[in-house]
């Protein structure tokens, strides 16, 4: 991403200024309701409360910095796309945006069903007592151990992902009915296939995954989609029972996936003339997950039910066009359920002036984490709203950059934001929209312990992950 400068350029002595003027805010204290938590707000004396919790409060118990989860946001979240889609169980919640047992049980007392991409994820579902049959296994480079797991505890359905997949399903299938006998027929590894759809989504490469040139699915336009399914019905002990498709993450625009949907529509009705058989097995699309969020108030997200009405009805206009039975449709939103409902709070502990060229200052702010908690800024040059969350301020704004504690000059956690020019170190700031993909991809990178995750609800808090402490690193060690 290019840096926008103001076209006049700051002059010596101004704070540097990398986006148009027009994003200044009109009102730094206020909590935008699109990009914060629906149950964030500011107590009488002007700091944060989340979910009837003084955040000064939470920082005092629980240290900084500390990610706080609204329960409510997140389960009001997961039935929006229920009501949108009508079934709870059409709704597969993406794990790898946030998982931890207490979101697994919210999940299951929802009637979502879940979306797991590693044997770690389906491990954890399991432990939590999610139903086995709800859980979805996805995974580009599943092992034979995490296969024979899913196959073991009975998972919904398997999404195979390339042939040597199936080769290793295949051998999995053959030993249960070596060990099971003629029942494992009755019982076969329900799968789908992930199919490429050849769609560019416009969002960073880093997180698109259905164009060609990427690791993931079985193409469309090579083929290899149909060879899949031609394998896996003459295989014994193995169903397919659905196609899926995913075509990235963090999506504005709707059209990517109604062409998605369009497309995987028309491999179905192309492989029910090749396999007639088919039709009574497959009886599910799932169009995966992707549905973006508002980081900042320029995002405009589209709605779950604006987008369940558009892939509803393209799923059944074109089977009906086509004299399918129209089958389920299933999406997997992950960020769109887990990412509004978050923040993250630090605590601010220097305050740097930098000159540049020409005599411009920039304000680094540096907090208690960084890219640990928060890889997003470095990895894709996120963009994030901060907000002074200790107190308010009527002191002008000025252009920070938020900069974490770590040994790397990328360590950036918003990149450019305006906070109060009195901001000082001690107060406390939070980061909104941290939910998705943020602790999930934290790392103890210069031995920095990964920060707990507080629940909020109606004034109350509980700790659902408490702070990685340096014994728990300390227990890695074998000398
Ligand atoms: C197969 C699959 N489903 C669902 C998701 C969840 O995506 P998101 O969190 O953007 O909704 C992902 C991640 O991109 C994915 O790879
Ligand atoms: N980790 C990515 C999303 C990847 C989604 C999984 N395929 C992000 O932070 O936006």
């Amino acid at each position: 991403m290019s840096a926008r400068v103001h076209p006049a350029g700051p002059r010596s002595g101004e704070h540097v200024d990398d986006r148009p003027l027009d994003a200044l805010p009109a009102d730094l204290n206020r909590l935008d309701p699109v990009i914060w938590p629906r149950h964030a707000g500011r107590g009488a004396d002007g700091a944060m409360v989340l979910a009837g919790n003084d955040v000064r409060d939470l920082a005092a118990e629980h240290g900084t910095p500390m990610m706080v989860l609204d329960e409510q946001d997140f389960r009001s979240r997961c039935r929006d796309f229920v009501n949108a889609y009508g079934r709870a169980e059409a709704v597969h919640y993406a794990g790898k945006a946030f998982l931890c047992t207490q979101v697994v049980r919210w999940l299951d007392e929802e009637g979502l069903s879940l979306d797991v991409c590693t044997g770690g994820e389906l491990r954890l579902a399991l432990r939590a007592g999610f139903p086995p049959h709800r859980i979805t296994f996805h995974g580009s480079n599943k092992s034979d151990a995490e296969l024979e797991l899913a196959a073991e505890v009975g998972v919904g359905a398997i999404v195979v992902d390339s042939y040597d997949e199936i080769g290793r399903l295949a051998g999995i299938a053959e030993r249960r009915r070596l060990v099971r006998g003629s029942d494992a027929d009755s019982d076969p590894i329900r799968l789908f296939i992930r199919v490429t759809v050849g769609v560019e989504a416009h969002t960073h490469e880093f997180i698109a995954t259905a164009h060609e040139d990427q690791k993931f699915g079985f193409s469309l336009s090579a083929g290899d989609a149909q060879e899949a399914v031609r394998r896996i019905v003459a295989l014994p002990g193995l169903r397919l029972i659905g196609l899926h498709s995913h075509i990235g993450s963090q999506i504005f625009d709707p059209s990517g996936f109604e062409v998605s949907a369009r497309r995987v529509v028309s491999l179905l009705r192309q492989l029910l003339e090749d396999h007639p058989a088919l039709a009574d097995s497959i009886t599910v699309l799932d169009l995966g997950g992707g549905l973006g969020i508002a980081y900042t108030s320029a995002d405009d997200p589209p709605q779950p039910d604006v987008m369940a009405t558009s892939l509803l009805d393209i799923v059944s206009r074109e089977c009906q066009a086509a004299g399918l039975v129209v089958p389920d449709v299933a999406v997997e939103p992950g960020r769109a359920i887990a990412g509004p409902g978050t923040v993250t709070v630090y605590q601010v502990g220097t305050i740097k002036d930098v000159v540049l060229d020409g005599g411009v200052v920039r304000r680094y702010v540096s907090v208690d984490g960084g890219m640990s908690d928060n890889i997003r800024t470095a990895l894709y040059d996120a963009a994030y709203t901060v907000t002074l969350a200790s107190r308010t301020s009527t002191a002008p704004a000025t252009r920070c950059r938020v900069v974490g504690k770590h040994c790397e000059s990328g360590d950036i956690v918003v990149r450019d934001c305006y906070l109060p020019a009195d901001l000082a170190v001690g107060d406390l700031l939070a980061v909104a929209a941290t939910g998705a993909y943020c602790y999930v991809m934290a790392s103890s990178y210069n031995r920095v312990p990964r920060p707990p995750v507080i629940a909020v609800a109606d004034g109350a808090a509980r700790t659902l992950l408490r702070r990685e402490t340096d014994d728990d690193l300390m227990r890695l060690e074998t000398w």
